[in-house]
């Protein structure tokens, strides 16, 4: 089994951040180790309160898991804070980690600013070098380009300048778009789209940190990038068509769903 770690905040509901992750890499059969930046009181109707972990805390959790562990790839989600940032990155390049995956995380669906705003430009330049693929979302992708973007064409174009901030590839999501939910990879030579059609559903909590993880997991488990997101992409597409209704508000996808149809745990 490949060893894969997410650094991530936690989510206490479990649709997103940490738990999303740690459950992703179970359906793909990689083994989950995690390093929390922060903590999030959240459920499905809103995120309430975050404590932030320590800089010292994230760097002992990494040099925990890299001084013992062999790591196949890494997925970072939630970083919150300028220390945050300049500690993950430090500690990475120290190890030499590589296949990362870096979604940048800024906004919850429910308007939280997870990344403190005065942070964005630290994530640009310290994380995205680092990267192997990016995954921003469009309201992401704005920020990190500046650029609004409201077409296909402009999710290219947006692609076209996230790439020339350092990652080796950038897939730009299309969740926040109408219309179908296509989302374009560009990896500096071609770009491709990755359709599927939109599921209506108001259950997509995590959604974003889903996919990043899937793809974190498919490349750990030896698939090329292109490969890995189109897997991914499957992945999270079946897991929102069979989401869940748990909680008042906007419900998590199933991670687990086409496990376990196989194993026969599902009602009909
Ligand atoms: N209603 C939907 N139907 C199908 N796919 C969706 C839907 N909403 C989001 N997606 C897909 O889920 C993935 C995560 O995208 P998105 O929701 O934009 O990310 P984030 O959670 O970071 O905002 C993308 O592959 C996107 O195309
Ligand atoms: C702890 C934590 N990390 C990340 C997110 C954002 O997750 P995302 O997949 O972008 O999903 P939504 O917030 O858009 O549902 C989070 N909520 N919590």
């Amino acid at each position: 089994m490949k060893n894969v770690l997410t650094i991530a905040g936690s989510d206490s509901s479990g649709g997103a951040g940490i738990q999303a992750d740690l459950k992703t890499f179970a359906a793909h059969g990689v083994y989950g180790m995690s390093v929390i930046t922060a903590i999030t009181a959240q459920n499905t109707q809103g995120v309430f309160a975050v404590q932030d972990v320590t800089p010292a805390i994230i760097a002992q959790q990494l040099d925990a898991i890299f001084d013992d562990i062999e790591v196949a790839a890494v997925k970072i989600g939630m970083v919150s804070q300028v220390e945050t940032i300049k500690v993950i990155a430090a500690k990475l390049k120290e190890y030499g980690a590589k296949n990362i995956v870096v979604d940048p995380v800024m906004i919850s669906k429910s308007g939280y600013h997870l990344l403190n705003p005065a942070a964005e430009s630290t994530l640009v330049a310290y994380l995205l070098p680092l990267a192997a693929i990016v995954t921003p979302n469009i309201p992401e992708a704005e920020v990190i380009t500046g650029q609004s973007i409201t077409t296909l064409a402009d999710m290219e174009t947006a692609a076209r300048a996230i790439l020339g901030l350092g990652p080796q590839s950038v897939l730009l999501k299309g969740g926040h778009l109408n219309g179908d939910a296509t989302d374009v990879l560009f990896d500096g030579s071609q770009s491709a789209y990755l359709p599927s059609r939109r599921i209506s559903t108001k259950n997509t909590h995590g959604t974003g940190c889903t996919l990043s993880s899937a793809i974190a997991a498919n490349i750990g488990r030896g698939l090329p990038v292109a490969a890995a997101v189109k897997a991914a992409k499957e992945y999270i597409t079946t897991a929102i068509e069979h989401s869940l209704s748990v909680g008042k508000g906007v419900g998590p996808t199933h991670h687990f769903y086409s496990l376990y149809k196989q194993a026969g745990m599902l009602e009909e």
